[in-house]
């Protein structure tokens, strides 16, 4: 490899009584693809804003092809050949994907370029087009693509400038099936092969030995450690413990003894919803975890959203405590003892703009409103701070709004509602997302507590996940549910049941 492409030294930030970033030395060579790996709330996010001139740091310096830079906005660090791409891309849904890489690069760079040669940009997105292993169709809305095409368009509006030399992906496989990340890997092998180098943030530790060339580790604001792919492999160090600065064990709790199973909490049957699924039957019990495995498109999510009443089923039965019942609105889930951890929290699980206070007790305002005397503002806040601390919220602060905290964190905060709400039913979907490997292993043990009060189900894409943390697993193939033939689903077989369909009732 030749000169380092990027070079940052002791780079510095704090938000307030926060050190995000404490003196970080990082350097990255042409055509390099570097993981950053970091428990939540290490400083990734805010070193990379600090790459892509969204924050600036506090002191420093960054070097590009041996230049020193200082970014006051991101058109500086793209005129640098710094392109981003965050972890949600903006992308207009209904225009198409041709478009939208016009008007990421009429936003980013009219400065730049004047006026737009829309011919010019046309014949380079084909030609970028045509060196990419996944094929696409840029002349679809993005709205109608699948989640890898729309990371597509989102690296091509990025790279489409002029001199882009790094390309930052911020988690980019977070909602990509594991088919969709051979593809974005198969590009980002073309972007390297081009002398592209590659920044890329992942949870996924598996990942890091599949794509990445070296890595670099953040604990607390500080980069640990710096290692090519090779040196690890060969060392046999573990990545977990690197990043939480101590050994991990398993990360999975016990699994349940079959014979502590308790009562049916919640039972459906036959429930189906057009365009969701189709008479889907299952119990869940206390004292156990039911995982229900499947990929996107599986049905999986619109099943648990028409449980909770936000899309209600169209025909079948839901019963609790072995009653009836028929819920239209989540409020009525709420009151009925559900509660829905949603897989998008940005939209669906937290008021960001608001602090702990307000959004932990959003589910159980009964709780919070301590009988007669009304509020007990006291007994509120250290219910809060227990439950927090429990989840691992980091930092601790509960006057922080939710937006103020990293991705995972924010994970955490709707789990505390969650434990807030006091439910007998509780369905997890997508957990773990965004979330490190430390905190999940604290979400998974919860869980398991969580289980010997009430029923407990996990509805995931991650295989690994439902096999790991449940103790009996059906899986959803195109709106319909499978079971295991022989009692229990090997991970294999839920892989398959999952991806197939097989053993389909
Ligand atoms: N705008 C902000 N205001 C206050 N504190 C912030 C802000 N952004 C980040 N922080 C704090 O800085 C620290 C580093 O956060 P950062 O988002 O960089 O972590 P991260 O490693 O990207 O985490 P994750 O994996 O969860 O995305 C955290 O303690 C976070 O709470």
């Amino acid at each position: 490899m030749g000169a380092p492409v990027l070079i940052a030294s002791d780079v510095c930030k704090r938000f307030g009584p926060v050190q995000a970033l404490r003196n970080v030395d990082f350097r990255l060579e042409p055509g390099e693809v570097h993981a950053l790996l970091g428990i939540n709330g290490a400083g990734k996010s805010t070193f990379i804003k600090i790459l892509s001139g969204a924050l600036q740091k506090d002191s420093g310096t960054i070097r590009i092809g041996g230049e020193d830079v200082h970014f006051r906005a991101p058109e500086d660090a793209i005129r640098a050949g710094i392109a981003t791409v965050q972890q949600h891309p903006e992308l207009v849904p209904d225009m198409s994907g041709l478009d939208n890489i016009f008007l990421g690069r009429e936003t980013a760079s009219r400065s730049l370029m004047g006026r737009i040669d829309r011919e010019a940009l046309e014949a380079r997105a084909d030609a970028l087009l045509a060196r990419f292993a996944v094929p696409i169709d840029l002349s679809q809305e993005v709205g109608q693509m699948s989640a890898v095409e729309r990371e597509a368009v989102a690296i091509l509006q990025a790279i489409a400038v002029d001199g882009i030399r790094v390309l930052i992906l911020d988690e980019p496989t977070s909602t990509l099936t594991d088919v969709e990340r051979e593809d974005l890997f198969a590009l980002m092998n073309q972007l390297r092969a081009q002398g592209i180098a590659i920044i890329y943030i992942t949870h996924q530790l598996e990942e890091v030995f599949a794509i990445a060339d070296s890595f670099s580790v953040f604990r607390g604001g500080a980069c640990v450690a710096r290692m090519s792919v090779d040196e690890a492999r060969s060392s046999g160090v573990s990545l977990a413990d690197l990043m939480l600065g101590e050994a991990v064990g398993d990360i999975f709790p016990k699994k349940a003894d079959p014979d502590a199973r308790g009562d049916v909490f919640l039972e459906v049957r036959d429930l189906s919803l057009t365009h969701g699924f189709e008479n889907v039957s299952f119990t869940a019990h206390r004292g156990e975890i039911l995982g229900l495995f499947g990929l996107v498109g599986s049905g999986c999510d619109e099943l648990a959203k028409s449980i909770f009443g936000v899309d209600p089923p169209d025909q079948g039965e839901i019963l609790i405590h072995g009653r009836p019942v028929s819920l239209r609105k989540p409020r009525e889930a709420l009151d009925a003892g559900i509660f829905l951890v949603p897989g998008d929290r940005r939209t669906e699980g937290l008021a960001l703009s608001r602090h702990s206070l307000f959004n932990v007790p959003m589910a159980n305002l009964r709780r919070a409103a301590g009988g007669r005397w009304g509020l007990k503002s006291r007994q509120l806040r250290s219910d809060i701070q227990r439950l927090t601390d429990q989840v691992a919220l980091h930092p601790p602060h509960l006057n922080t709004p939710a937006s103020g905290f990293s991705g995972g964190n924010q994970q955490k905060i709707v789990l505390a509602k969650g434990l807030y709400s006091e439910a007998d039913i509780y369905i997890f979907v997508e957990p773990t997302v965004g979330v490190d490997i430390g905190a999940r292993a604290k979400i998974y043990g919860l869980m398991r507590d969580l289980s010997e009060r009430a029923a407990v189900i996990v509805v995931s894409s991650d295989c690994d996940e439902v096999h790991g943390v449940a103790d009996r697993t059906i899986a959803l193939h195109k709106g319909r549910h499978v079971e295991p033939e022989s009692g229990v689903f090997s991970r294999d077989d839920l892989l398959m049941a999952g991806i197939m369909g097989k053993g389909s009732l």
